[in-house]
């Protein structure tokens, strides 16, 4: 069934309307120049009604997104905020995944984009597993793409722009036709940046690894796991790594708010580790959903309930 199809309300430039009512015009300047901010959040049921996994930190990197971009916000991050909650309750959704997105619109094709309005809208809708529910036990087969990350001075990496998402879908597109599951990105220098939509973690001798961000997205999920990990008394290392020293690792997860926490078994033929869900991963991926349904108390200030 097509997105356009669905039933519920989306939140569009401060009112609630019917889903299907959310349509643009064919000349609306961000379709065709994909300039466009957006998230990608997560509502989980917990023994205390429907919250929204850091929803504070999700608006305000949306926010810091337009800011890169240049792109004036119509609404301040309280008002997105309770827009989010409200999208929710409106839908009666318990576990949801939640697209805010800023775009501009039809109003001159300029690439100047003088004038442009943006308009403001928050959809959500219930997501399972994003690489499937097998996919979080098991783990995924990834290939390294022959497309780079971006380079930091051509696209602005720390933005979540639309247009960044191109490279991503050549190099999930390219990877998908090679039979893996997902892609895993080079930045220019040829070190591991991350996959086509989410953060890399990498665990050797023990010891809990990650790339550097230069060329990576600063991730939520990515923080929130090198913060659990730190709790657990796993030592944490942010450094340069090499394709190799994946192949070699004793584990490897990817990380992000569609993929959650979702175990790496092979990477271009290598087997990683035990060729399954390793150990640290699957404490980390416990602990996590554990910390997003509300079952641990610890980072309170993580959950907005939304009654
Ligand atoms: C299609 C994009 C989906 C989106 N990807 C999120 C994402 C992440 C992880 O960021 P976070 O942990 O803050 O989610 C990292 N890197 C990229 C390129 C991403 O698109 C998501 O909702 O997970």
């Amino acid at each position: 069934m097509s997105m356009a199809d669905r039933d519920g309300f989306i939140w569009f430039d401060g009112k609630l309307l019917p889903w299907r009512e959310v349509t643009v015009h064919g000349l609306t300047h961000s379709l065709h120049y994909g300039m466009g901010v957006f998230e990608g959040e997560r509502a989980y049921n917990t023994p205390a009604g429907p919250a929204i996994f850091r929803l504070q930190e999700h608006t305000r990197r949306l926010f810091n997104s337009a800011k890169i971009l240049q792109m004036d916000m119509p609404f301040g991050e309280a008002e997105i905020n309770a827009a989010t909650c409200e999208v929710i309750r409106a839908n009666g959704l318990e576990s949801a995944y939640i697209r805010p997105l800023a775009f501009y619109g039809a109003e001159g094709m300029g690439l100047s984009a003088k004038g442009l309005k943006t308009h403001v809208l928050i959809a959500a809708w219930p997501w399972g597993a994003y690489l499937g529910q097998e996919a979080l036990e098991r783990g995924i087969r990834v290939k390294v793409s022959s497309f780079n990350r971006h380079h930091v001075n051509i696209h602005m990496v720390k933005a979540k722009a639309t247009g960044n998402y191109l490279n991503s879908m050549l190099a999930q597109r390219e990877a998908s036709a090679a039979g893996y599951d997902e892609a895993l990105l080079l930045d220019r220098e040829g070190y591991v940046a991350e996959g086509s939509g989410e953060n890399i973690f990498m665990v050797r001798d023990g010891v809990l690894y990650t790339p550097t961000l230069t060329s990576a997205l600063e991730g939520i999920t990515r923080d929130t796991v090198m913060r659990l990990a730190g709790e657990l008394g796993i030592r944490v290392v942010e450094k340069q790594l090499t394709r190799d020293e994946f192949y070699i690792a004793d584990e490897a997860f990817f990380t992000g708010t569609a993929a959650e926490v979702t175990p790496i078994r092979e990477i271009d033929g290598r087997v990683i580790g035990s060729g399954s869900r390793g150990p640290v991963t699957q404490r980390l991926q416990s602990l996590y959903f554990d910390q997003v349904t509300g079952k641990r108390k610890e980072h309170p200030e993580w959950l907005t309930y939304v009654n």
